[in-house]
């Protein structure tokens, strides 16, 4: 079945592979600022330079209660990381939450849940884009986990080169799609794989592991576990030493050990979307989301 996606003209001209953002820019110097440091707004993404370190910038999540990551939030993620992709001041960027105890939710649920199939395709195409920006991108990410980060939280944060996770026992990180009734599709698998090796991805994808960060730590799938108020000084000390390798050196060097994943993508973008879309449109995984958003509800009593 052929899908033919209709996406609105913001996500259209925005979700093109490598697509240059419009001229409706949302980078602006930063208020009162008049130095040429730059801060690229918007609702949901607060994008600051790092005061304390030169060509770092800051990037918070600000999706309450739990940044999960809707179309709209997606589409300013991508926007914000297109800009400081852009700005040759930035070399690095620490992605963080604004929304205490949660880095991020995942993908927003309800993006999923009774939508039709072309905009469970535009959703899907929206989430492709961000991990390949991230995955791929030029710039140092580091991500400083600040909260729980479940299935697309953890995506995320495994597609950043290095990962930072405050040492709270709430703050659960894996890929916990099939406690959901659903998959983790091929590219998040990939990607948890390649962090964590072929063995202890297998256990815990079936198993739908959420891990805890000192087992987090000792799996891999985060590199540094730190008490939370160090969780931001750690990220910028880590930024530094990466920052220290010529950028041509590393970007080339990232590009080819990232590219033949992302490339499994990239070769069947298409296919992906419509996988997704008849995955999701089935009655049973349907059932599936309906049962855990109730469960999400009833937890609160
Ligand atoms: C052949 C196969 C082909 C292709 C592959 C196909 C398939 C599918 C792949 C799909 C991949 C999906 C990856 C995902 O990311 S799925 C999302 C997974 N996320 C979770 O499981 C997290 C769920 N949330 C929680 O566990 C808790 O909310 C959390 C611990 C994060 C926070 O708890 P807290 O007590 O602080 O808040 P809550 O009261 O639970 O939540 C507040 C409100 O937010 C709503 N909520 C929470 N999470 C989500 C979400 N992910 N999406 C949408 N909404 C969410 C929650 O319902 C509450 O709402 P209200 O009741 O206030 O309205």
């Amino acid at each position: 079945m052929a899908l033919t996606v209709g996406l609105r003209p913001l996500t259209r001209a925005l979700l093109r592979p490598w697509a240059r953002v419009p001229g409706a820019a949302l980078g602006r110097p930063a208020a009162g600022s008049g130095d040429g440091v730059r801060c690229f707004g918007s609702p949901r993404v607060l994008v600051e330079p790092d005061p304390a370190a030169v060509g770092v910038a800051v990037m918070k999540m600000r999706n309450p209660p739990v940044n999960s990551l809707s179309l709209e939030f997606l589409t300013e993620l991508l926007i914000s990381l297109e800009k400081l992709e852009n700005d040759k001041t930035f070399r690095g960027i620490i992605i963080t939450s604004d929304c205490p105890g949660i880095f991020s939710a995942g993908l927003d649920l309800l993006e999923m849940y009774g939508r039709d199939p072309a905009h469970c395709a535009e959703y899907w195409k929206a989430v492709q884009e961000l991990w390949l920006r991230v995955y791929l991108s030029n710039l140092v990410v580091i991500g400083a986990i600040n909260g729980i980060s479940p299935a697309g939280g953890c995506l995320l944060s495994l597609s950043c080169d290095y990962r930072v996770l405050a040492n709270n026992p709430k703050y659960a990180i894996g890929l916990n799609e099939t406690l959901l009734g659903i998959i983790a599709p091929f590219w998040f698998k990939d990607v948890l794989v390649n962090t964590i090796g072929h063995r202890a991805a297998e256990r815990a994808l079936q198993l739908g592991f959420l891990f805890p960060p000192s087992d987090a730590l000792q799996v891999g799938i985060v590199d540094q576990v730190v008490p939370e108020d160090q969780v931001q000084s750690t990220a910028r000390s880590v930024m530094a030493q990466w920052l220290a390798i010529p950028d041509h050196a590393r970007q080339l060097t990232k590009n080819l050990v990232r590219k033949p994943t992302a490339d499994r993508l990239l070769q069947q973008r298409d296919a992906d979307i419509q996988n997704f879309v008849r995955f999701i449109s089935r009655d049973s995984i349907q059932k599936s989301l309906h049962v855990y958003l109730e469960k999400l509800k009833q937890k609160k009593g």
